[in-house]
């Protein structure tokens, strides 16, 4: 690996993959295509950038536009709909500094979403964690165009699982129809504010160095950039790249390929641009229920087990439970005071 002279950061990039045989219908061979190319991105890195993946610009021109202007609003109007009302659904806003990583205030503020779930769903009704629905702040238009945004992505997610089933010489179904015919889908707006840490609060990152718990990250992101990804030659900047997703691949996805794909952590730097930065990932993770297994037949990694090098020390070779067990107990460390709501 190439290192620059002037900075800390190698001059390396992450792949571009140009999905548009995944997205339209297009022939085996293409699709293969591209399917060795996310297979080499997962190899490599565990992240690469998306372009040509059909999601409308208009509708992420809207999407940012108005949740710009739902974090110009005076924190106490944002409080309205803060997390504390979202109960076992897990949605809301939280302000700056209220999640944690790793113990520490991250320096961003947001807005925790989800698939919207009436009341009288049967999930709901059995009080499922994460499961119910939006606190959709009033700003016009804001609930419409998040919901169509979920969605577009949402679909997305399910082209890009087949990809990666093709990546790993799997049947292209092999994901939807183990773990994501309904899958769990998170959704945040996140707000990075160009704003000074008060003297004596312990905050050092945007997002401080994790990993991301389930299947798929597709996250947008704005102009401003700050994302960093760990690699063995140095922490790698994602730079934005108008149009283009960035995707990178969780914790699930490791365990179940045995380590032959990891979940690269990442982290993001606190902003100091004058600007605020929005960004906007979508987690498609599999369903809350579903029991998450080792895949047949791949390469075998010698020591999957990584827990010295990561962020958490924790061996997710040795999960064995539903989706919702890792994920809850995940949740109770970022936002240690729902706690008692939530489990
Ligand atoms: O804001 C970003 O660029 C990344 C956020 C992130 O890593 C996360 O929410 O898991
Ligand atoms: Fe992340």
């Amino acid at each position: 690996m190439v290192y620059s002279t002037s900075g800390s950061l190698p001059i390396d990039t992450l792949p571009v993959i140009d999905v548009s045989a995944l997205v339209t219908a297009a022939t085996d061979a293409a699709r293969q295509q591209v399917a060795g190319n996310i297979r080499d991105a997962c190899r490599a890195h565990g992240f690469f950038y998306v372009t040509n993946h059909g999601v409308s610009a208009t509708l992420v021109e809207r999407l940012e536009t108005l949740s710009r202007q739902f974090f110009s609003l005076d924190e106490t109007e944002k409080m309205r709909w803060r997390m504390a009302l979202g109960g076992r659904a897990w949605r809301g806003y939280f302000p700056l500094g209220g999640e944690l990583t790793s113990g520490r205030p991250d320096w961003k503020e947001g807005l925790y979403l989800g698939t919207e779930l009436p009341d009288d769903h049967p999930l709901v009704q059995a009080g499922t964690p994460v499961h119910g629905r939006n606190l959709f702040p009033d700003v016009p238009q804001f609930k419409d165009t998040i919901l169509e945004y979920m969605d577009a992505v949402t679909a997305l997610g399910h082209q890009l699982m087949e990809g990666i089933a093709l990546s790993l010489d799997l049947p292209a179904g092999y994901f939807s129809e183990r773990y994501t015919t309904d899958p769990l889908i998170l959704f945040r707006l996140f707000n990075y504010p160009s704003q000074q840490v008060p003297e004596g609060l312990d905050v050092q990152w945007g997002v401080g160095e994790h990993t991301d718990y389930g299947l798929l990250t597709i996250l947008l992101q704005d102009h401003i950039g700050g994302l960093e990804v760990k690699t063995p030659g140095g922490w790698l900047a994602a730079p934005p790249i108008p149009g283009a997703f960035v995707c990178n691949i969780g914790d699930m996805l490791d365990h179940m390929t045995g380590g032959w794909y990891r979940s690269t952590p990442h982290r993001v730097v606190r902003n100091t641009s004058g600007h605020d930065r929005l960004s906007f990932p979508l987690f498609f993770d599999p369903n809350f229920f579903a029991r998450v297994q080792r895949i047949e037949g791949l390469p075998a990694v010698p020591d999957p087990d990584d827990s010295a090098s990561r962020w958490d020390q924790a061996n997710i070779h040795a999960f064995n439970g539903i989706y919702g067990d890792y994920l809850l107990d995940k949740v109770s460390k970022v936002f240690p005071e729902l706690r008692r709501e939530v489990l």
